[in-house]
């Protein structure tokens, strides 16, 4: 049950019942239990006892009503029996009668509750109502109790008192709080400062006239106080004063003519003998000298502040001036009286510096400037002092002496400047000035090829790769061996493969492809290389990069029981889907794992069936796509044809064959350079050695080139091909490059490398046909070029057009249906190298909702 469900039913009432039961009427016929009687009747004989003779006078059921309620104390209910039967004091007047406060009488004691082990509710006092300002009745007890916050019967409370009126003086007399000395009463001090409202604010309450006199007391005592204070720093202070310096001429003199022995006659610091002319008096004195001398300040002295008064602040405080002003109040009567401080600062006998009430003017104390403080900084510092003593004694310094004259630092801070400046003089690199296109047609080199294989996750695509790098003898048996060594001590022998191309710890422990592995190998007719691509769908960037450098692409399907269904729900769509968006337009399905279903004819035409029915869909032409039923595990049809007799059905070529016979995208050989930067790291030849495809131009060593977006201009150190170096490369090849003159900050995964003559531009708006995968709206999307991605959002979306003629259908829909293809407008976070025909990708949350080609 909720909490606020168990509230709600939690029954108040019954407990409310339960705890006023406590209280109720029937127990006042209570009896006493039998330890109470037993009590009572002892603390009975013990009264009568001490009565004596006077025993007889009181009844037992009056001295078990004062034990009652004296809680069986006997000394007490004697004094009580006493006073009220055996020795009453005589009669007061009879009070006129008239109504009772309602009141009074009604809250004599505060009561505690405390619960006896027998269950029973026993009331105690606890404060008396004088202390909580409660009236008092003195006469009388009240004729009810009541606790502050229940309500109970009056019988409860104190049985049998009604009747019995006692006096309050006699019910307290041995109470020793009540016969307090007069010498330790508490004195009632009124607040110094009346008390605000909420916060502090408001209306000053009122003040009662005790309240009022004791703060006029206060303030009395503590202006009294503040004025022999005042006085008595006066004294001190007087000794600093330029009124008795004033008269030592020769000390005047020699500091006039001399300042700079103002500093040579300062004490160091902490030094206990301090002179009589302090050197600020000495400054002070100076300035009034010269003041005396030479008029009033100078121009420029007189934009600065005179010294400011603080008592001139408050002209209505002139009544409230000291004695000790009072020379200064005769010279000038309207004049306020400066404070002690400030007597100090401009000496009691210096009435010539003050202003008319008219000149007087108040600015902050730090603009407060005078004329002498201009040279108060003139000679060294006290710190400068002793570094210079302890130069001359040959220590070591702490900290370096400042030199006299701005000239000397300048020149030393120049001349380490230019100790420090590096010029670089790394030689650009030589050029051969080739034609590159000229020795590429005369070179007639091998075809050069970039395949990315994808395909749902474990759909065997590591596997795959490792037998072929194997079968091509590009991989040894010996590699493979020690690899199925350790993953076998990783539970993973079935992964050995895998780890020709899964490098990575992570990669390797998981048993997933987490980043794509490029390798390479080469056959009569072409220079191949791999980008094998993660299938899992956390990675799709990644994937998304090896696509964007594919010529053709190898999807991977598993033929296993319900691997493939879930594969089409899963990523081989997905994966087909892009791979077509990036522009790869040829596609080998690779059919794996047919070794599971014991090479199935059945199952593979299922699967090339309904294979091929998605791809033409996504837009591949048939032509383009071909099935080879294969076993990467075991190496059927990858290299060498199966010889396995349940595979006799399969006539068609090997996976090798069909990759020689795949044409390479045509090149963009004529265009400007462009190479997207797949990886960034350092060699022995260069700090900063990038690889990549290059998409169109060509380049050469000594070439100078622009990085985008950081446009820092490097140039070409040299170059390497499949691990050769070499003078040029052109578009297609996948390409090492050593640079020079340029800073590795400047240069990351994913940036452009283009020909600075013909740089790609860095934008942050763009026009796209975009093909939408999703539901598309001004929403949210990862932008995704290759290695480089990037927030944005889709702005606007222009038109919905016709997928083949590119025809607008409907203007400023609002939102894209899957499948349709829309002119779109994206605005990316930052400014990124795109131009126009340049393939894009856009995601969201995870998913991949649109793909096309900028505008
Ligand atoms: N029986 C059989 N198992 C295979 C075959 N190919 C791969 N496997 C197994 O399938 C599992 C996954 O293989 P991987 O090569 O890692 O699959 P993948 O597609 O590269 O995985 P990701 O890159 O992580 O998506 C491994 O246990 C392989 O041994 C095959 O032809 N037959």
């Amino acid at each position: 049950m909720s909490r606020h469900r168990a509230y709600q039913n939690y029954d108040y009432q019954n407990d409310l019942d339960e705890y006023e039961g406590g209280y109720s009427d029937e127990d006042e016929g209570e009896q006493l239990s039998p330890e109470d009687q037993a009590q009572m009747n002892e603390a009975t004989t013990e009264v009568q006892r001490a009565l004596g003779n006077e025993a007889s006078k009181v009844t037992v059921k009056q001295i078990q009503e004062a034990l009652w309620h004296y809680y069986y104390d006997v000394d007490k209910s004697v004094t009580y029996l006493l006073s009220k039967y055996i020795a009453p004091p005589p009669a007061k007047p009879a009070k006129p009668k008239g109504p009772k406060p309602e009141s009074a009488g009604k809250h004599l004691f505060l009561l505690d509750r405390a619960q006896q082990p027998s269950g029973r509710l026993l009331f105690r006092r606890s404060r008396p109502a004088s202390i909580i300002g409660i009236p008092e009745d003195s006469e009388s007890l009240p004729e009810k109790v009541r606790p502050t916050s229940l309500t109970m019967s009056e019988g409860a409370c104190h049985r049998g008192l009604e009747s019995n009126r006692m006096s309050f003086a006699a019910f307290f007399s041995d109470m020793p709080w009540l016969n307090i000395p007069k010498d330790r009463e508490a004195v009632l001090t009124a607040p110094s400062r009346p008390r605000g409202g909420l916060l502090g604010g408001g209306t000053e309450p009122k003040v009662s006239k005790l309240q009022a006199l004791a703060a006029a007391r206060k303030k009395k005592a503590g202006e009294k106080k503040s004025e022999e204070k005042v006085l008595g720093t006066q004294e001190k202070m007087e000794k600093l004063s330029i009124q008795e310096i004033g008269s030592s001429s020769t000390q005047h003199q020699d500091f006039k003519h001399h300042p700079e022995k103002t500093s040579a006659s300062r004490p160091l610091r902490g030094e206990n003998t301090r002179p009589a002319f302090g050197g600020l008096a000495k400054r002070r004195k100076l300035a009034q000298d010269q003041d005396l001398e030479s008029g009033p300040p100078s121009s420029h002295v007189s934009q600065c502040t005179p010294p400011v008064d603080l008592q001139q602040m408050s002209p209505t405080m002139d009544a409230d001036v000291p004695s000790y002003a009072k020379p200064l109040e005769d010279a000038e009567p309207l004049q306020a009286a400066p404070s002690a401080f400030a007597m100090t600062l401009t000496g009691s006998a210096s009435a010539k510096q003050r202003r008319s009430p008219s000149q007087q003017f108040f600015l902050p104390p730090y603009m407060a400037y005078h004329p002498d403080l201009a040279s108060a900084f003139s000679g060294p510092s006290p710190d400068d002092v002793v570094l210079n003593a302890q130069a001359k004694a040959g220590k070591p310094k702490t900290a370096p002496v400042k030199k006299k004259g701005g000239g000397d630092d300048k020149v030393d801070s120049a001349t380490n400047g230019v100790k420090t400046l590096k010029v670089d003089d790394t030689p650009l690199p030589k050029s051969k000035n080739l034609n590159v296109l000229q020795e590429f047609e005369k070179k007639k080199s091998k075809k050069t090829a970039s395949f990315v294989v994808v395909g749902h996750v474990d759909a065997g695509k590591s596997t795959l790769m490792g037998r072929l790098l194997l079968d091509l003898k590009v991989v040894d048996q010996r590699t493979i061996d020690k690899y199925r060594k350790e993953a076998e001590s990783l539970g993973k022998s079935s992964f050995a493969l895998a780890w020709v191309l899964d490098q990575g710890t992570e990669e390797r422990s998981r048993g997933v492809t987490i980043d794509i592995a490029t390798n390479r190998f080469e056959t009569e007719t072409t220079s191949f290389t791999i980008l094998d691509a993660p299938g899992h769908r956390d990675f799709i960037p990644n994937m998304i990069a090896g696509a964007s450098q594919a010529d053709f692409a190898i999807l991977v399907i598993d033929a296993s029981t319900g691997a493939f269904e879930s594969g089409l729900k899963g990523q081989t769509r997905e994966h087909s889907l892009l791979i077509r968006s990036m522009g790869v337009s040829r596609v080998i399905v690779a059919v794996n794992k047919l070794d599971t279903v014991r090479w199935s004819q059945e199952r593979f035409d299922e699967i090339s069936h309904q294979v091929s029915g998605f791809l033409s869909a996504t837009g591949f032409q048939t032509k383009n796509i071909s099935f080879v039923p294969l076993s990467g595990l075991h190496g059927d049809n990858i290299v060498k044809r199966s010889d396995d007799p349940a595979i006799s059905w399969y006539k068609g070529p090997t996976l090798i064959e069909e990759l020689e016979n795949s044409e390479p995208m045509a090149r963009a050989l004529h265009k400007p350079l462009r190479m997207t930067v797949s990886e960034v790291y350092k060699t022995a030849l260069s700090p900063l050695t990038i690889s990549g495809r290059v998409d169109a131009g060509s380049l050469q060593n000594g070439d100078a080139l622009l990085v985008q977006p950081s446009g820092e201009k490097a140039y070409v150190k040299a170059l390497e091909l499949d691990m050769e170096p070499v003078d040029w490369a052109v578009a297609g090849q996948n390409v090492v490059i050593h640079l020079s003159n340029i800073d590795p900050i400047h240069v990351r995964v994913g940036d452009i490398i283009c020909d600075p003559n013909n740089p790609v531009s860095c934008i942050d708006t763009f026009t796209m046909k975009a093909l939408a995968f999703d539901i598309l709206m001004p929403m949210q999307v990862d932008v995704h070029r290759g290695r480089l991605h990037t927030g944005g959002q889709i702005q606007e979306i222009t038109a919905i057009l016709n997928k083949t003629t590119g025809a607008v259908i409907k203007k400023k829909p609002k939102i894209v249906k899957p499948a349709n293809v829309a002119r779109i407008v994206v605005k990316m976070a930052s400014k990124v190298p795109l131009e126009p025909g340049q393939r894009v990708v856009l995601r969201s949350s995870g998913e991949t909702v649109a793909a096309g080609l900028l505008e």
